[in-house]
C-alpha cells in the first residue's frame, strides 16, 4: 500500500488535537475569520457560559453582508446609517461583540474592511499549511494558498471561538489536474464554471479537491483564489492548491505574513505542503486547458455553466427527470427561450464583484473591457463592488473607479452588494 500523502492528508495531520474511537477527530483552528451575520448566536452562547475568547490573535473580524455600499462621506453611526432593520441589528450587534470580546475588528470606516475572503490573504492573515474557518460557506477561498480552509455553522463558530479547535471527519481526497495552457482571454473562473460544469454541483461531495497541473501552476494568486472560492459548488468541503513562489512572494510583506528568521522558518515548511508522488486519490480527474473556453452560467446554478458558444438548452436535452424539473424552473425563472445562442442573451443588470472575482486582477480585467465604452441603454443597472476598501484605494490610485463611471457604472464601497440577496 502507498505510504504517499496529499496535501489535504499532510494539513489535516498536522492538525489533530486527538481521534476517537468513532472515526471524528478534533483539529486545531489557526485562523478564524467572523462577520456579522453567522456570528451573534455564537456569541451570545459563549457570553451565556461566560467564557472567553480562547484565541483573540487567531480571530478577526469585519463587517461585509448587511452594509448599505453607498458612499460612508456622511457616515455617523450604524444607527443613522443602516436604514434596514434586520442589518442594522446585526452590524450593531458583531460591533458590540467585538469590543465585548476584545477582538480584531475592520468596521465601516477602516479601509481595511471588506469581505472576508477578500480581506483574510490582502492582510496576510490566511497563510499556507494553516486550517481557516468562517461561518461562511466560500472559505474554501483560503485554500489557494494550500491551507485547509472549510465554512462551519454557527454553533461550530461558537465551538472555535470557545476552544479554537473543531470537531472534523476525514474527506475524500479528489486531484482535479488541469493540463496544458488556457486559451488567450480564457479566466479561472471559466476554467472551475468548465471543472463544475464536468463533476455537477454535488460532483465533490465528501471531497476536498486539489487543483493541479500546469494551467493551475501557471495562475496568479487571484485566480487561484477564484478557483478555490467556487470548490464549494462543486459540493467539495473544501478546495486546495500547492503553494509555491507565486504564493509565497503573494503573501511576503503583507501587514500579518510572518518577518525575519520567522519568514525563512515558515517558507522552508511552506516548502513540503505537497501531494507525494505516490499518493493516491480517491478521484482523479485530467482536463484539458485547450478544451476550456469562456463559459457562463444561462441559468441560476453553477451547474448550467456552458460555453459561450452553447444555446439556452431545453427539458428534453436532459436524461434524468430531476434535472429536467432544475431546467425548467431555470428556464421560467430566467424568462429564456430553448434555443437562443448565449451570445444573443440580452444584459439587463451588471454586477463586478463578490469574493469571488472583485480583487485588483478582476477590476483590473473588466476595466480594459469597458474603457472608452458606454453601457447599453438596455442595461438597466451596472456597478462595481470592490472586495475591499484597500482594493477601492488601489483601484482608484490606477484611474479605474474613472474609466467605470465614464462608461455608466456606478462606483461602489467595499462589500458582499447583490451577491447577497
Ligand atoms: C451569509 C452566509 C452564511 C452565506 C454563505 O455561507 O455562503 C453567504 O455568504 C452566501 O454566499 O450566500
Ligand atoms: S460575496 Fe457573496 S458569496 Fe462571498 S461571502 Fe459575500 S455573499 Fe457570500
Amino acid at each position: 500500500m502507498s505510504s504517499g500523502k496529499t496535501l489535504y492528508d499532510k494539513v489535516f495531520a498536522d492538525h489533530v488535537v486527538h481521534k476517537d474511537e468513532s472515526g471524528s477527530y478534533l483539529l486545531y483552528i489557526d485562523r478564524h475569520l467572523v462577520h456579522e451575520v453567522t456570528s451573534p448566536q455564537a456569541f451570545e452562547g459563549l457570553a451565556n457560559a461566560n467564557r472567553k475568547v480562547r484565541r483573540p490573535d487567531c480571530t478577526l473580524a469585519t463587517v461585509d453582508h448587511n452594509i448599505p455600499t453607498v458612499s460612508r462621506k456622511n457616515f455617523k453611526s450604524i444607527a443613522t446609517f443602516i436604514k434596514q432593520d434586520d442589518s442594522r441589528l446585526q452590524v450593531q450587534t458583531l460591533e458590540d461583540n467585538v469590543k465585548a470580546f476584545d477582538l480584531t475588528y475592520f468596521g465601516m470606516t477602516d479601509s481595511r474592511q471588506g469581505i472576508v475572503h477578500v480581506v483574510g490573504p490582502e492582510q496576510g492573515f490566511t497563510l499556507p499549511g494553516t486550517t481557516v474557518v468562517c461561518g461562511d460557506s466560500h472559505t474554501s477561498t483560503h485554500g489557494a494558498f494550500g491551507a485547509l480552509a472549510f465554512g462551519i455553522g454557527t454553533s461550530e463558530v461558537e465551538h472555535v471561538l470557545a476552544t479554537q479547535t473543531i470537531i472534523q471527519a476525514k474527506s475524500k481526497n479528489m486531484r482535479i489536474t488541469i493540463d496544458g495552457e488556457l486559451s488567450p482571454g480564457v479566466t479561472s473562473k471559466d476554467l472551475v464554471l468548465h471543472v463544475i460544469g464536468v463533476i455537477g454541483t454535488a460532483g465533490g461531495t465528501g471531497c476536498v479537491i486539489e487543483f493541479a497541473g500546469k494551467a493551475i501552476r501557471d495562475l496568479s494568486m487571484e485566480a487561484r483564489m477564484s478557483i478555490c472560492n467556487m470548490a464549494i459548488e462543486g459540493g467539495a468541503r473544501a478546495g486546495m492548491i500547492q503553494p509555491d513562489q507565486t504564493c509565497f512572494d503573494y503573501i511576503k510583506g503583507r501587514p500579518l505574513a510572518p518577518k525575519g528568521a520567522e519568514w525563512e522558518k515558515a517558507v522552508k515548511y511552506w516548502k513540503t505542503l505537497y501531494s507525494d508522488e505516490d499518493a493516491v486519490f480517491d478521484y482523479d480527474i485530467t482536463i484539458k486547458a485547450s478544451d476550456i473556453i469562456p463559459t457562463i452560467t444561462w441559468g441560476n446554478s453553477p451547474q448550467d455553466a456552458l460555453p459561450i458558444t452553447g444555446k439556452v438548452p431545453s427539458v428534453d436535452d436532459f436524461k434524468d427527470p430531476i434535472a429536467k424539473k432544475g431546467c425548467q424552473t431555470a428556464l421560467n425563472y430566467m424568462g429564456l427561450i430553448s434555443g437562443t445562442p448565449l451570445t444573443e442573451l440580452q444584459i439587463d443588470k451588471v454586477f463586478i464583484g463578490s469574493c469571488t472575482n472583485s480583487r485588483m486582477e478582476d477590476l483590473r480585467a473588466a476595466a480594459r473591457v469597458v474603457r472608452g465604452y458606454k453601457k447599453a441603454d438596455t442595461v438597466k443597472e451596472a456597478l462595481v463592488v470592490p472586495g475591499s476598501g484597500l482594493i477601492k484605494k488601489q483601484a482608484e490610485a490606477e484611474g479605474l473607479d474613472k474609466i467605470f463611471e465614464a462608461a455608466g457604472f456606478t462606483w461602489r464601497e467595499a462589500g458582499c452588494s447583490m451577491c447577497f440577496i
